[in-house]
């Protein structure tokens, strides 16, 4: 695997508040990273020095293996904010224009840019007339400048619609597809939770875990979900053949067991035959996974 951003034990420190400690990742080329934690985690204070906008006290940190802000890091990564502003009076073409040229590159490339992102349709329009969705695709289009290795997205998706949203991340597979490296920040867990190949969960400025979802998973070992639906009739004698089930209000049963139990249970719920309808094994979700770590860190 190429490295395509490399950061080890990274601490940086605000007067007396340590805003991350002793931070290590790898992103390889093509990479899908979500970076989650809470309102002060770490989060923005580790993309600013990614992006080489603020100095560190400790550790290491290599952008395509240059340093941070470094002239031939800037080249290689794109940062989206979390609301781009853009100007109003101006169209998606004209505002794509300028950035090419500011960055030294031929603005004939605006219009490419704008397919790529959706945006042909409306790039004779003015950006005032834009949904969010539309000016975070601007956002986006601005960012593919130069053809970054990396791209550097805080909450990207922030205040989209279900359908933007979707949108957006099928944008970003394509992107990694070509092998540029996504790092992006969020707190939308269930959306990350499918369109992301590494999830990072820092806490206090702490790399509290990392790892695939599943590995997040059986790290945290948390009991797996069971949802019995009972044939017409059978209701009580589910019940007493399963006395650790729940009974809800929809007249469904809950399970919950260790992951290791959970194939000797789904023999035992098979065994009843006909008096099982339906079943429906619900694994902890990210939202679940990422309170474990939380919270196990006193959050
Ligand atoms: N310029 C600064 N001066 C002093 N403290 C700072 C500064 N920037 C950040 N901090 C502190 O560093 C910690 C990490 O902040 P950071 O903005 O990186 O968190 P975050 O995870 O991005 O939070 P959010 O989700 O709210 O954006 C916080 O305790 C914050 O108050």
């Amino acid at each position: 695997m190429t490295s395509t951003l490399t950061i080890s034990r990274l601490t940086k420190r605000f007067q007396n508040v340590e805003a991350l400690s002793q931070v290590s990742l790898e992103l390889g080329q093509g990479m899908r990273v979500a970076l989650l934690g809470h309102n002060g985690a770490g989060k923005s204070t580790m993309m600013k020095i990614i992006l080489g906008l603020i100095p560190f006290d400790e550790g290491e940190v290599r952008v395509c293996d240059s340093a941070p802000g470094s002239a031939q890091a800037r080249t290689r990564v794109a940062y989206l904010p979390e609301n781009a502003a853009f100007h109003p009076a101006l169209t998606g073409e004209e505002q794509i224009r300028y950035y090419l040229s500011l960055r030294g590159e031929n603005p004939r490339q605006a219009m490419e840019l704008l397919e790529r992102v959706g945006l042909a349709q409306a790039a004779h329009r003015r950006i005032g007339t834009y949904s969010k969705g539309m000016r975070q695709r601007v956002g986006l289009a601005q960012t593919l400048i130069g053809r970054p290795r990396l791209l550097v997205l805080d909450e990207p998706t922030s205040g989209l619609d279900p359908v933007s949203r979707r949108d957006f991340y099928a944008l970003l597979d394509g992107l990694a597809a070509e092998g540029a490296a996504i790092l992006l920040s969020s707190h939308a867990l269930t959306e990350v939770e499918a369109r992301t190949d590494r999830i990072l969960i820092l806490s206090q400025g702490r790399m509290v875990a990392e790892g695939t979802l599943a590995e997040l998973r059986r790290r945290a070992a948390l009991p797996v979900g069971l949802t019995v639906t009972p044939a017409a009739g059978a209701v009580e004698a589910l019940v007493a053949a399963l006395p650790q089930a729940r009974r809800t209000d929809d007249g469904t049963l809950h399970l919950a067991c260790a992951q290791d139990e959970k194939l000797g249970l789904l023999a035992q719920i098979s065994g009843l035959g006909a008096q099982v309808a339906d079943l429906d094994v619900v694994p902890p979700s990210l939202e679940d996974i990422y309170s474990h770590f939380s919270r196990r860190d006193g959050q």
